[in-house]
């Protein structure tokens, strides 16, 4: 029942829980400390983007940067999940973007404020299509990749991952319970990087999966 409903889990209003600085060169390159323990924020379910929609960059930010991430859906809910386990609870993937309004990030760190307007915007979380657990046999070593306008910009691997998918979902599932639908954002690797109107984005997981979208600036304003 759940692998014919999973495919659209972006339709079901559950939480998006990423994860932050889990990529050594990705912290490196905007001079954060290495976490101890694994670094969490929310997006809500209006991040949701599909293909065929473009980014916009909020009106309050001039400085929107791309992060390409692997996410992982939860094919069944839970609560303290042992690490042994964790994998048993993945029902798929999906090729995500965590689109991150670093001017506003870095006033809101500067204020001691929460990321809320840097990471929860209309449509910070373009994903691709759902890609079923079998089509994946090895999620700790695959290809993520970011090419704007052809160039490549980030050519990552999640072998490189500081918390293992299986640590994240332990340590997680201990602070809030997790859900069928709910994703897991895992970080992105290195070479984040500012994006701007007419700007194309193409991203990947290996040869898995691919998506491409256009950036565009928010009619939206006070
Ligand atoms: C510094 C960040 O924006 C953290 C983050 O989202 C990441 O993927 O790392
Ligand atoms: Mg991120």
């Amino acid at each position: 029942m759940a692998a014919v409903r999973l495919p659209r889990f972006w339709e079901w209003g559950r939480k998006i829980v990423c994860v932050g600085r889990n990529y050594v060169d990705h912290a490196k390159e905007l001079n954060n400390p290495l976490p101890s323990e694994p670094v969490l924020f929310l997006k809500p379910p209006s991040s949701y983007l599909r293909e065929g929609h473009p980014i916009e960059i909020p009106w309050y930010s001039h400085n929107l940067h791309h992060e390409v991430e692997l996410g992982l859906v939860l094919g069944k809910g839970g609560r303290c999940i042992p690490t042994a386990d964790a994998m048993d609870f993945i029902g798929g993937y999906a090729l995500c973007l965590d689109m991150t309004a670093r001017d506003t990030q870095d006033t809101c760190k500067q204020k001691g404020l929460p990321w809320t307007l840097a990471k929860a915007f209309d449509g910070s979380c373009p994903i691709g299509d759902f890609i079923p657990k079998q089509k994946i046999p090895e999620p700790q070593n695959l290809r993520v990749w970011l090419k704007v306008n052809g160039a490549l910009r980030q050519d990552g691997n999640t072998s490189d991952m500081i918390f293992s998918i299986p640590s994240l979902i332990n340590y997680i599932s201990n602070i809030m319970t997790l859900e069928e639908g709910d994703l897991i954002l895992t970080g992105t690797p290195a070479g984040v990087s500012a994006v701007h109107e007419g700007d194309r984005l193409e991203a990947g997981l290996g040869n898995i999966s691919t998506m491409n979208f256009t950036i565009t600036r928010s009619s939206a304003k006070p």
